[in-house]
């Protein structure tokens, strides 16, 4: 387990409090002993689950993910990758809902193109409306728009996630002003969610005020899945640390030394560098 940031507040989500702020997905690894493998490295308490594509109980006979990643030792929370309409999302967190024993919280996305997967946000409104009515609590994959966002969060999700960059394409946060928009108005958690590609991504997201990152790619696509796992928790992490400590002003280009410029021996003009 990577250690939370000394001082800091747990990530409260729904109610519950985590002490890792890094969220993991399951899909793309060789099996399923790598993928709890890499969970492990990772620290991550919450991991998520695309119902449409893992068997949780709903194909009998078949390998069930939750024998490798137990309830009782991690949040579940089911996804809806594949959806492309709401009705399509809520059907199948409905049925999550069952398969999970009344289960409640969820990621909801529901994906505007097979070429993009950006979300569609109509949709996504439209079935985050109906899955609070429900009693889902709501955490919503979405583009990094500061008004839809905002929306979102007054129709009662729970966390928003704005996408980094395009899901699986490892091109990193490519809207670090959009994020902070969002970051500086919402009162809910913002967890970057999909695009991270390596260590670096995730410190930025944090160090952006992210309450925490998620991701699946990155880490299910590396050379060695168990060490990116494990440098992912320890850039969130460091990067979180860094957001707390407060980082220096920037100065634009402007230089000032980094050593004392008076009183230096043999030198009338203060030297520098
Ligand atoms: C696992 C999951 O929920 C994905 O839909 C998510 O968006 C992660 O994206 P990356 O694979 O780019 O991390």
């Amino acid at each position: 387990m990577h250690a939370q940031s000394a001082g800091d507040a747990p990530l409260v989500i729904g109610g519950r409090a985590y002490r890792s702020r890094l969220l993991v997905g399951t899909g793309k690894y060789r099996d399923f002993a790598h993928t709890r493998a890499a969970i492990d490295a990772s620290g991550a308490e919450i991991v998520t689950i695309a119902i449409r594509r893992t068997n949780l109980g709903q194909h009998p006979g078949e390998p069930n993910l939750l024998d490798v990643l137990p309830p009782t030792r991690f949040t579940i929370l089911p996804n809806t990758a594949g959806c492309y309409t709401a009705d399509d999302a809520v059907r199948t967190l409905r049925l999550a809902r069952e398969l999970l024993d009344g289960h409640d919280l969820v990621k909801l996305e529901v994906l505007g193109d097979r070429d993009t997967l950006y979300p569609n946000m109509p949709e996504t409104l439209r079935a985050a409306e109906r899955l609070v009515k429900d009693g889902f609590r709501v955490m919503v994959y979405c583009a990094d728009d500061p008004v839809q966002a905002r929306i979102l969060e007054d129709l009662g999700c729970v966390a928003i996630m704005p996408l980094a960059s395009l899901i699986g394409s490892g091109m990193g946060i490519l809207n670090p002003w959009n994020l902070g928009l969002i970051i500086d108005r919402a009162k809910v958690p913002v967890i970057v969610d999909a695009g991270v590609g390596t260590a670096s991504d995730a410190a930025i997201a944090m160090e952006l005020g992210c309450d925490g990152v998620l991701m699946n790619t990155a880490i299910a696509a590396a050379g060695d899945p168990v060490r990116m796992a494990d440098a992912m928790g320890k850039a969130v992490v460091a990067g979180r640390e860094a957001f707390l400590a407060g980082r220096m002003p920037r100065k634009f280009y402007g230089a000032s030394p980094s050593s004392p410029t008076s009183g230096l021996i043999g030198r009338a003009d203060g030297g520098g560098g």
